[in-house]
């Protein structure tokens, strides 16, 4: 009866397993439980839901959402720690809480400005063109055909992360031995396998339980592998003064505390402005050496964004082949704006303003953000207890503690705000005054919001360029007729997805 008395409506849930036995049963994604309760109790503002025996709270109303991510965020600064992780991701910024998380989000959103991307433009550049002369290679040997795109792009993020982030050469594009291979592989299983599956269901709904038998999310070979090399390379290039465009060379400044804390992209962002693209939210205290960071720390950075990194570029760009696959005809409006601007360039070699000013491009970008965002849901813990009005007179408070849930998905598929919300259609996002604020959020919302979306589109972007200049994509017989998500708490597709890279004479 804890959401009866609290007045505000909710599905019965089950003993134990709460509102998740769907899922236990393997018969529905957590997609499909939030898609049916956001239908029937979207009105309410808000409503209840049993993750297990914990009691989270969804917020449906836009301005609600934006209150409690902008300018009610200090009521929630965190996502949701009540549940027990491994230090590699409770020191992430992800995990990081409080005055450390604000320090440390200070120090590195330099790292992703748009004038620190266009330093990275060239490593992810060439490494786009290694991938593009790879898939040409696969058709010298009939490779091109049936081809898991879900595999290719792993690994094609996997090697950008680690050139442009890391500082070292993933090789796993051409080596499927690599030891980059084996980590997304061994990553993958910890994250997405049935055992991960199962842990990460006992640290959410019996962290008590977790603890106790000091269960770890991520294996140890991946955790020994983040040490060495983001430790190693740091230390090298400090020692002996080396000195690369990419994230690690920007970690190892702000480990020094040479970085500049300030947000100095305004202008570059106003020229490129793209609709996707987001403004950082300054929430920095003040400009101070944040000194106090440990090894372990720069560490667990390292870690997420590789981890963060490849499994949502990855998604999002399968879905993009998959729906440019299917719908022929904006793949073909999409490839005329790929010619138009490579007849300007040499040997198809693009320039990061040309990339950005690809109107078309940015457009199915980011319909596929919104018809199949990889992270279709996120969360904020409760941290002071947080009055809200739910009209006619009624308020209920969220007491302290108490996580919420942002159901990203459900609000972009919602028809209130996008017409005929189940079709690809770019061209919704041709008028950006067109689209309701609030309701694209696939990098989330406020000060908390993704801080790699810059990283992502531009690796998303680059790679989709230079495939689309050699290829046209094409369904084959083993194309999926549809996309569903697997019943777990990931948002991961059933169907492995086979798609055809036509070579474009
Ligand atoms: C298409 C690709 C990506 C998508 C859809 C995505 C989506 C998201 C979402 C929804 C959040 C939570 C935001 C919120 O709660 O408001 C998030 C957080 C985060 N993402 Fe991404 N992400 C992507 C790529 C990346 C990349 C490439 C990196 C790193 C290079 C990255 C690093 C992070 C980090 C560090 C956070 C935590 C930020 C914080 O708590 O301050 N993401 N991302």
């Amino acid at each position: 009866d804890y959401y009866d008395k609290l007045g505000i409506p909710y599905e019965k849930p089950w003993p134990v397993v709460g509102n998740n036995l769907n899922i236990l049963l393997q018969k529905g994604s957590i997609n499909d439980i939030t898609d049916k309760s956001y239908k029937k109790f979207k009105s309410s503002k808000i409503y209840g839901y049993f993750n297990f025996m914990s009691k989270m709270f969804i917020v449906t109303d836009l301005e609600l959402i934006k209150k409690i991510t902008v300018k009610d965020f200090n009521h929630f600064i965190n996502h949701d720690d009540s549940i027990e992780m491994d230090d590699l991701l409770t020191r992430s910024l992800f995990g990081m809480r409080d005055k450390k998380w604000r320090d440390m989000r200070t120090t590195l959103s330099p790292i992703f400005t748009s004038s620190k991307m266009k330093l990275m433009f060239g490593l992810l550049s060439d490494h786009s063109r290694d991938f593009t002369k790879f898939m040409e290679e696969q058709v010298e040997v009939g490779n091109n055909i049936n081809v898991d795109v879900g595999d290719i792009f792993k690994r094609y993020t996997a090697d950008g992360i680690s050139t442009a982030a890391l500082g070292f050469v993933g090789n796993s594009i051409r080596d499927k031995n690599s030891q980059t291979c084996r980590m997304v592989q061994q990553l993958d299983n910890d994250f997405n396998g049935t055992l991960g599956a199962l842990k990460f269901m006992l640290a959410s709904g019996f962290p008590k339980i977790y603890k106790f038998f000091n269960i770890q999310l991520v294996g140890k070979e991946v955790n020994e592998f983040f040490k060495r090399v983001v430790l190693d390379v740091m230390n090298e290039r400090d020692r002996y003064n080396i000195s690369r465009p990419d994230v690690i060379q920007l970690l190892l400044q702000a480990r020094k505390g040479q970085l500049e804390h300030k947000i100095d992209d305004a202008d570059v962002d106003k020229e490129l402005s793209n609709f996707s693209a987001h403004t950082e939210l300054d929430v920095s205290l003040k400009n101070e050496k944040m000194s106090y960071f440990e090894d372990m720390d720069w560490i667990a950075q390292g870690f997420l964004f590789f981890g963060a990194g490849f499994d949502t570029s990855t998604m999002l760009l399968q879905s993009i082949c998959y729906d440019l696959a299917i719908n022929l005809d904006i793949q073909e409006d999409l490839i005329a704006e790929v010619d138009n601007t490579r007849a300007k360039f040499s040997d198809n070699l693009i320039t990061y303003e040309a990339l950005h000013k690809m109107k078309f491009l940015d457009m199915v970008v980011s319909e596929s953000l919104r018809l199949r965002p990889p992270a279709g849901l996120t969360d904020r813990m409760c941290n002071k207890d947080y009055e809200i009005d739910l009209g006619n007179g009624r308020t209920v408070v969220i007491p302290k503690g108490k996580t919420i849930g942002i159901p990203i998905y459900q609000i972009q598929h919602d028809p209130e705000y996008y017409t005929d919300p189940e079709t690809f259609n770019p061209h919704r996002f041709s008028d950006e005054s067109s689209i309701v604020p609030g309701t694209f959020l696939p990098f989330g919302m406020g000060a908390r919001i993704c801080i790699g979306s810059r990283f992502a589109l531009m690796s998303v972007k680059l790679v989709l360029f230079n495939i689309l200049c050699k290829f046209k994509i094409d369904k084959g017989e083993k194309t999926p007729k549809q996309l569903t998500y697997q019943p777990n708490f990931n948002f991961k597709y059933n169907e492995i997805i086979y798609l055809n890279f036509v070579p474009r004479n």
